[in-house]
């Protein structure tokens, strides 16, 4: 190699770090962020470079959904993976991946072990092979009783208007009822690579943006209103990010119970306890009776109940009344206890509830209530007391305060700091006690959010839902990442694994914590960035070593390649050519061993990742080729040079 051409490729590399470091130190410099790890999420929308890719890489997921729908919808089924994986990567070079990926959404509504690759019934040779869906995981009696007695559903807000003016875009795909993608891009450390890793999560109900409050909270009742008979209540938990519609969602849910509540047939002459308070770092105060400090106790029947805390009665219907005053006559206990919540401002939603709201709904048979024990009067202990009337059915409504994250927190006081991390703590007792459901032990008792909500955690009666909110921004990708890997570690034994995991540890691992299946899809750094402005087919040997040196960000700068490759000798090598040609066993120092036109073997240095990676070199050179063909040619289309498109 003759020293030339190392100095040109130095001094092409040395031109980029020039260029980008400086960008990446003013991103350094404008963030709140406290490790490299947040800032790598971060510049998804903060660097518009990276934007544009990983929005169009986002765009290639869906395209490749509706492409895949498309090849198996009923007349068009004869179209095999293999080619389907070929007609994607003509498409969107480098997706050939999300194939596999992308196949079982398609497959929802299929029973398990109904498609068997390659011996699908009435299928042809050659046609479009589908995997049948299969439970990895034995399910233990455990599970399934867990599986029966937490339901985990997932609502994404809608993009906010404010959210939509900063750039935003959406990083959330929920392509079926019960699975949603969740598209983590990330820029790697050396700053010379970009990634968008997909994650699948299944759960038993995922939302769409556009789902009105009637349907989450209908799905989030089940059928609590009309009764579970003696003893059996339920549960239903809002959990996420602060500002994603926790408050938003509990207020949908307690509208459809309202509504249920008085139009349940039969409705006259029965009774409404309502109780509702808040637990604020360790204290418990009561809404219902202007804040007043209760205390939470276990009464001798080893039930915990709020000491103190006010209990609302109303009957469901008087003589002669509609459905009309019912539900104004709730509105007029529970409205005054919401507006009682206790809020602080934080960073990222003004009126942030910072604290856990517990209501409870219990509808009983007036009727039927049996004479108060004096014990009971003063101070009223629990409304599930047998002395209050047998039990119809009962509802408890939890609105958590919001999970955050330290890059949320960097400008709070000392206090509310403290705040955060005893919100933080409660959280993790929570999703510990889901998880250990059914252990005896009282590990409930860790901390008194668990303690109150007891019944979830070791009452196989009681039925429990938490509703996981979601913002789809990009600038919530931390949270929504957060948010979604905490509620998939709740249903455990849950999910199904497929192909393109098996193998891996770190897969496995995902996998036992809930998400179903990753695949990261490499995308370009720059969109065609290197400004040449005509078809590879006529680039010369210089053309290419310039192209070599700057394409996706420098990253194949350290390649030296054989000497008078042109651009027509470089589209002739396909993927595993490329790939051959980057054999590890050619040790770098061949390259001093070979003068220019000596060479035929392309040569890699080292670099990061060893062997493994260099395999791939061959592939990714060829997709960025790819790429950076069909931008040239879109290019000259749009300046009317059509003529020099060598199609
Ligand atoms: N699904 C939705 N559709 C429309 N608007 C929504 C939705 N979810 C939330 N919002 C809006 O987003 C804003 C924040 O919602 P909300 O106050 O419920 O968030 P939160 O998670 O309870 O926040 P915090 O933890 O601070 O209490 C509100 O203005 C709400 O109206």
């Amino acid at each position: 190699m003759a020293s030339t051409d190392l100095s040109d490729l130095a001094g092409a590399l040395e031109d980029v770090s020039q260029r980008r470091n400086p960008e990446r130190e003013a991103l350094w410099a404008s963030t709140n962020a406290d490790a490299r790890k947040v800032l790598s999420y971060r510049e998804n929308l903060l660097s518009p470079a990276v934007r544009s890719q990983l929005v169009a890489s986002i765009a290639n997921y869906h395209g490749v959904y509706w492409l895949l729908r498309y090849c198996q919808s009923k007349e068009k089924n004869n179209v095999s993976s293999e080619l389907a994986r070929h007609i994607v990567e003509y498409a969107w070079a480098g997706s050939g991946r999300l194939v596999p990926f992308v196949q079982p959404l398609l497959l929802r509504g299929r029973k398990e072990g109904e498609v068997e690759e390659g011996k699908g019934k009435g299928k042809g040779k050659g046609e479009m092979k589908l995997k049948p869906v299969k439970t990895a995981k034995s399910v233990t009696s455990k599970d399934q009783k867990k599986r029966a007695a937490f339901s985990i559903l997932v609502r994404p807000r809608p993009m906010t208007s404010a959210e939509t003016a900063a750039n935003n875009y959406h990083v959330i795909s929920t392509t079926s009822p019960t699975s949603l993608t969740l598209h983590v891009g990330r820029v790697h450390r050396s700053g010379n690579r970009l990634s968008t890793e997909h994650r699948r999560y299944e759960f038993d109900g995922v939302f769409g943006e556009g789902d009105g409050n009637e349907e989450v909270g209908e799905k989030a009742l089940g059928t609590v209103a009309e009764g579970q008979g003696q003893g059996g209540g339920r549960t239903v938990i809002c959990y996420g990010q602060t500002g994603t519609g926790k408050t938003y969602t509990f207020k949908a849910v307690l509208d459809v119970m309202k509504r249920k509540l008085a139009k349940l047939e039969g409705g006259e002459g029965k009774a409404v306890y309502i109780t509702f308070y808040e637990i604020h770092g360790k204290k418990c105060y009561d809404l219902m009776n202007e804040r007043k400090a209760i205390k939470v106790l276990t009464d001798s029947n080893d039930k915990v109940v709020p000491l103190g805390a006010k209990v609302a009665k109303f009957e469901l219907r008087g003589e002669g009344e509609g459905e009309e005053e019912c539900t104004r006559r709730f509105d007029g206990i529970i409205m005054a206890a919401l507006a009682l919540r206790s809020t602080t401002s934080t960073q990222r939603n003004d009126v942030s509830s910072r604290s856990h709201s517990i209501l409870t709904i219990t509808l009983r048979d007036e009727e039927e209530e049996r004479k108060v024990p004096a014990r009971c009067v003063s101070p009223p202990l629990d409304v599930s007391h047998p002395a209050y009337g047998l039990i119809r059915s009962s509802l408890r409504l939890v609105d958590l305060a919001g999970s955050e994250q330290n890059v949320d927190t960097g400008k709070m006081a000392a206090r509310d700091h403290k705040e955060s991390a005893e919100i933080n703590t409660a959280l993790m007792h929570l999703k510990e006690c889901i998880r250990g459901y059914g252990k005896k032990g009282g590990k409930y008792r860790g901390h008194l959010l668990t303690r109150v909500l007891k019944e979830c955690f070791e009452d196989g009666s009681h039925r429990s839902t938490v509703v996981a909110t979601v913002s789809p921004a990009a600038v919530d990708l931390l949270h929504s990442l957060n948010t979604l890997n905490h509620v998939a570690v709740m249903q455990v034994g849950k999910g199904v694994k497929r192909g393109t995991d098996k193998g891996s540890a770190v897969r496995e691992k995902e996998f036992m914590l809930g998400v179903v299946e990753t695949t990261a899809v490499e995308v370009p750094l720059c969109e065609g960035g290197v400004g040449f402005n005509k078809p590879v087919e006529i680039w010369t040997p210089q053309d290419v070593k310039r192209w070599l040196a700057v394409a996706n960000g420098g990253k194949f700068g350290h390649v030296v390649m054989p000497a008078g490759v042109d651009g027509r000798a470089l589209l002739g090598l396909n993927e595993k050519t490329l790939g051959e040609l980057f054999d590890v066993s050619q040790e770098s120092s061949n390259l001093q061993a070979r003068g220019d036109g000596e060479g035929s073997t392309w040569v890699i240095s080292g670099g990061e990742g060893g062997e493994g990676r260099r395999s791939d070199w061959g592939r990714e050179l060829y997709q960025a080729l790819r790429i950076e063909q069909k931008y040239i040619e879109k290019k000259l289309i749009k300046e009317g040079k059509e003529s020099e498109v060598t199609w």
